[in-house]
């Protein structure tokens, strides 16, 4: 059934499920005729975005993503929130566009009706979900969602691309001590503005405190005694809904101190301008490799470089001088 713009945007502000799903599934289709219609929605739900709270979880496979953010979600709905998960993971195969994926993964906050829970568009490519998930926070907000939750697989370049769209990050971690301590990618860590050691619960409780305490030296070894902010390293159990409400607290403190100096805005409007130039690079590139020219012309020159007849230079100069043209012969 196709739905016309107003009945788009009316659907979204009333806060309707359907239509709010519906405007998702437009904002993640690639079909032109699609894309226009989501740019003409997104334009209108503009102005009443911008309002939530936007965290980032990351954290390795098996960590317990999905049950912190079932039962951290439930806490916040508890408290009067209205949350949205939304999430980025490029290789997600699982829910297979489904919502019935996640269902199973966030039972509580599934049937929550003060929560939206959405799985990863299957799109693909990182740029292609990054940007998805992007538009579809600003779905979210203009439909009331005071708390956007944005889980990423804690792999590859996801987590850059999430930290890039939220004020936030949460960074999961296990009881990990000495030199386990290495095995946390310093990347992560560098992203991380709240870190929080889960399964703190039964015989491994006593670990899971010790593990936060080292951590937290190291970190602040790591960002030096005069930092504005120091990721500070709390323990929980998303099993138990033990710890989530610290969690909560300083995550908000944290946004508290973005906000009274002024670097949400400039954050988010960096955000902004760094989204737009990352999406220019998607399309250029999208470009290239699509084109005919370079299409033809890319095996001849790859090989010329492997026999090292030709420098990676040239060879460069000369793709980019194919891009558009009709000749195909320029090797
Ligand atoms: N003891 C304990 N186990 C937990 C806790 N949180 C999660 N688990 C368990 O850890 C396993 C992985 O949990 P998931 O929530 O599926 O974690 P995940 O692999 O990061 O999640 P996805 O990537 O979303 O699939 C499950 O067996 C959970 O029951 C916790 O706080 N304490």
């Amino acid at each position: 059934m196709a739905t016309d713009l107003d009945t788009y945007v009316k659907g979204v502000l009333d806060g309707k499920r359907a239509v709010i799903a519906r405007a998702i599934t437009l904002v993640e289709s690639t079909r032109p005729q699609h894309r226009a219609l989501a740019q003409e929605l997104l334009t209108e739900l503009l102005p009443h975005s911008g309002r939530a709270r936007r965290i980032g979880v990351s954290g390795v496979p098996g960590v317990g993503k999905s049950t912190f953010i079932d039962a951290f979600g439930t806490l916040l709905t508890s408290l009067g929130h209205r949350v949205a998960v939304l999430a980025v993971d490029p290789s997600s195969s699982r829910t297979g566009g489904s919502i019935l994926g996640d269902k199973t993964r966030m039972e509580r906050l599934a049937v929550d009706p003060a929560a939206f829970v959405r799985p990863s568009p299957t799109a693909g490519t990182l740029g292609g979900v990054a940007k998805a998930t992007r538009e579809s926070i600003v779905v979210m907000e203009a439909a009331g969602y005071d708390v956007i939750l944005v889980e990423t697989v804690g792999v590859g370049q996801s987590e850059t691309a999430v930290a890039n769209m939220v004020d936030s990050f949460l960074l999961l971690t296990l009881a990990r001590t000495g030199d386990q301590l290495q095995g946390i990618k310093k990347g992560v860590l560098e992203l991380a503005d709240v870190i929080a050691v889960n399964k703190a619960d039964g015989p491994h409780e006593r670990d899971a405190r010790a593990a936060a305490r080292e951590l937290a030296g190291a970190l602040r070894l790591m960002h030096g005694k005069d930092a504005v902010w120091t990721p500070p390293v709390l323990s929980c159990s998303a099993r138990e809904s033990t710890g989530l409400d610290t969690v909560w607290e300083r995550l908000e403190q944290h946004r508290t101190l973005l906000d009274s100096t002024g670097r949400l805005v400039a954050k988010r409007r960096d955000q902004q301008v760094d989204w737009t130039w990352t999406m220019v690079r998607d399309e250029l590139l999208g470009r290239l490799h699509a084109d005919p020219a370079v299409r033809s012309l890319a095996p001849v020159l790859e090989q010329r470089v492997r026999e090292g007849e030709l420098t990676p230079t040239l060879a460069a100069e000369r793709i980019l001088g194919a891009l558009g043209s009709s000749e195909t012969d320029m090797s």
